[in-house]
């Protein structure tokens, strides 16, 4: 079953801004899954797809999966998401920038409310797009390997997205549950999820083209051992 949805203008209007925080630390440590609709202003919102159609058109993207062709071989690779990497201080990233520092207040501002949440620090934001001719993003789970990243920060920017129709629906697997979380891509829909072995995930084939914004957080303990490693 998907996790309740809470609408954060609601819960800041009233004030009630820890409950927020203890509401994500709350389903973080039930179901390692938490979902926030409206978490910015709309029009944040639409800035933010704004800055990132911008980018697009200009070509800054670049391909992050690539997939193999229906004939199997190298023959033709369909390109996956195409991606582009930003800490968001760029001129042309402005509202970019005040969606991590968002998702920053929201994350840090969970620190200490449960062992899990021992954060250190950050990936830069990356920005996705998957094209819409069908390509989609086989199962696989995020930080298999100990590399430090904790929890995925995913904000979606969709407008007007039915799964049904436009694909690209995410679906993850909780790890030792019989359910499993369908999460459509909505505009200003916010998705946290552990990173590791307890999420694995896919992306069904989008049809339409699909954006979104993830950001990893590091686990301090762990990301310091990776270093180490590294
Ligand atoms: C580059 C990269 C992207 C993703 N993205 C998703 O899983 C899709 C989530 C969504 O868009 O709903 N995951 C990994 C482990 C890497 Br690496
Ligand atoms: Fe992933």
């Amino acid at each position: 079953k998907d996790p309740p949805f809470i609408s954060t203008v609601a819960v800041s209007q009233l004030g009630l801004k820890t409950s927020l925080l203890d509401y994500i630390t709350k389903w973080m440590q039930t179901y390692g899954i938490c979902v926030l609709d409206r978490f910015l202003s709309e029009d944040e919102g639409l800035k933010i797809l704004e800055e990132i159609k911008t980018l697009y058109n200009k070509g800054k993207f670049k391909a992050g999966q690539l997939v193999k062709g229906r004939g199997g071989g190298s023959s033709k690779e369909i390109r996956g998401d195409l991606i582009m990497w930003t800490d968001g201080t760029e001129p042309d990233c402005v509202s970019i920038g005040n969606l991590i520092s968002k998702m920053d207040s929201i994350v840090m501002g969970c620190q200490g409310k449960s062992s899990e949440f021992t954060i250190s620090g950050r990936t830069k934001a990356m920005l996705a797009c998957y094209p819409g001719n069908g390509t989609q993003y086989v199962k696989h789970v995020d930080n298999p390997s100990c590399d430090g990243r904790r929890i995925t920060c995913i904000y979606y920017l969709n407008k007007n997205w039915d799964s049904q129709i436009n694909g690209g629906l995410l679906r993850i697997y909780p790890e030792g549950q019989d359910i499993v979380a369908n999460i459509e891509p909505l505009f200003n829909r916010l998705l946290l999820f552990w990173s590791d072995r307890r999420n694995p995930h896919e992306v069904f084939p989008a049809y339409a083209t699909r954006y979104a914004v993830t950001v990893w957080y590091f686990d301090e303990e762990e990301r310091s051992k990776a270093k180490i490693s590294a």
